[in-house]
């Protein structure tokens, strides 16, 4: 089983993270990570904080010269920003009169609409929203990136998978092209100011993000995550929670912002005819015997991958942070009130799409260790190549009868 958790707070010294359940073997590095961090806050329409806030990470546990161990992987990022949050955020008391004295620690009673504030009070018993936002915030997901470096490095050299995203919506403006992004094309993706692949709309993406911005409003977004490579097999129809679409539908759902989440074709689907909605199957060579001319199932079907490229889509919904503020209530008072704001992304959907990688990654770490097993890299390829060879055995012997 792996499991993952991540702890700390927007604000605080750093964000931690554990990995566990990860088998011994797998190579992975700091700098690898590193990498995936400054992916995460690449795009045009990112908040000001992602140009000072730098994520220093330290791999504290579970790896050892450039490999896994077996034993959970723990990862630190600290933030940089933490000297001017010392005292706003210490775990030990601080004196009343010195946090009185800090405009930092202003108490925020005007919950934004859109954002944890306002039903986390409520349920944690909280006058102000300060702890509520602090674990709210989106910052965690540099805490998930890291992790799903791990997951992402073990796929990749079980199995060869090669994880892909794009942003295919942003502020009402679509990507154009049918063409699926390759990995080859993701370089390419990550230069791209907006994260998008295919026709250029990245112009005008860019002039809504400028507009949105201009008016003091903020923009949502539709990315698209790939997964190249993946074996036929992989999740289960036999129980709800073994499925794999419903694990990734609940994984990205997990994302802050993420509101909506598709799988292949899922929603175009519903309002196709049949003949018009699967993917036919031909015989074919090779491990999978067969070849489909359509990919509208997104590479799923009863929860388990069918061999052909994974697709799922995440909607995000805009910002809730406006620079115009939106109608709410102060708590302190019941009266009328402007949403606090002091910062904000006009869109972070170009990240979102990054974390969004992050949690494919995770999850399809996840199912591949429960249908392969084993301790280490090693033994769980073996376990890959026997079922690989069986798949071939079947199909040979189909060819035989034939
Ligand atoms: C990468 C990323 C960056 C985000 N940046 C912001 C931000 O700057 N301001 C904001 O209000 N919300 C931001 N969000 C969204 C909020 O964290 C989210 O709306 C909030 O936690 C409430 O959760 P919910 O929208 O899932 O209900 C961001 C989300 C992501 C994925
Ligand atoms: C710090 C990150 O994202 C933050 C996510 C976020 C939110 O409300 O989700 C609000 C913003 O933080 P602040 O209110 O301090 O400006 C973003 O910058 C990050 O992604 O590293």
């Amino acid at each position: 089983m792996l499991r993952w958790m991540t702890a700390g707070e927007s604000h605080g010294p750093a964000l931690v993270a554990v990995l566990e359940g990860m088998v011994a073997g797998v190579e992975v590095t700091t700098s690898q990570i590193a990498a995936e961090l400054e992916r995460r806050k690449l795009g045009f329409g990112r908040s000001p904080r992602m140009n000072f806030e730098a994520d220093e990470l330290e791999i504290i546990g579970g790896v050892r010269h450039g490999l896994t161990q077996g034993g959970p992987i723990a990862v630190r990022i600290a933030n940089t920003e933490w000297p001017k949050w010392e005292q706003v955020m210490a775990a030990d008391p601080v004196e009343a009169d010195v946090l009185s004295s800090l405009s930092r620690n202003e108490p925020l009673t005007r919950p934004r609409p859109g954002h944890a504030d306002l039903p986390g009070m409520q349920k944690y018993g909280f006058d102000e929203s300060r702890p509520v936002l602090e674990r709210a915030s989106a910052r965690e997901t540099a805490s998930r990136v890291a992790l799903g470096t791990v997951a992402r490095q073990f796929l990749r050299q079980l199995l060869g998978v090669e994880i892909v995203s794009h942003v295919v919506a942003l502020g009402g403006v679509e990507a154009g092209g049918d063409t699926l992004p390759q990995p080859s094309d993701l370089a390419a993706i990550d230069e791209n100011p907006v994260r998008a692949f295919g026709e250029a709309t990245t112009e005008r993406m860019k002039a809504e993000v400028e507009s949105a911005k201009k008016d003091g409003d903020t923009l949502g977004g539709v990315v698209e995550v790939i997964a190249y490579g993946l074996p036929p097999g992989v999740g289960s129809h036999v129980h709800w929670d073994r499925k794999l679409d419903a694990r990734l539908s609940g994984a990205l759902m997990s994302i802050q912002a993420i509101k909506g989440v598709e799988i292949g074709d899922g929603f175009a689907n519903a309002h196709r005819r049949g003949s018009r909605a699967h993917d036919e199957i031909h015989p074919a060579d090779g491990v999978n015997w067969v070849s489909r001319s359509s990919n509208r199932a997104g590479g799923l079907e009863g929860g388990i991958t069918n061999g052909e490229p994974l697709v799922v889509r995440a909607a995000k919904k805009p910002i809730s942070s406006l620079p115009r503020a939106l109608a709410t209530v102060d708590v302190a008072t019941g009266e009328p009130a402007q949403a606090m704001h002091q910062r904000s992304d006009v869109t972070a959907v170009p990240r979102a799409a990054v974390v969004a990688e992050t949690m494919v990654a995770l999850v399809l770490a996840e199912a591949v260790l429960e249908k392969f097993g084993g301790d280490s890299l090693p033994e769980t390829r073996r376990n890959v190549e026997g079922y690989l060879e069986t798949l071939r055995e079947r199909a040979e012997k189909r060819a035989v009868h034939e």
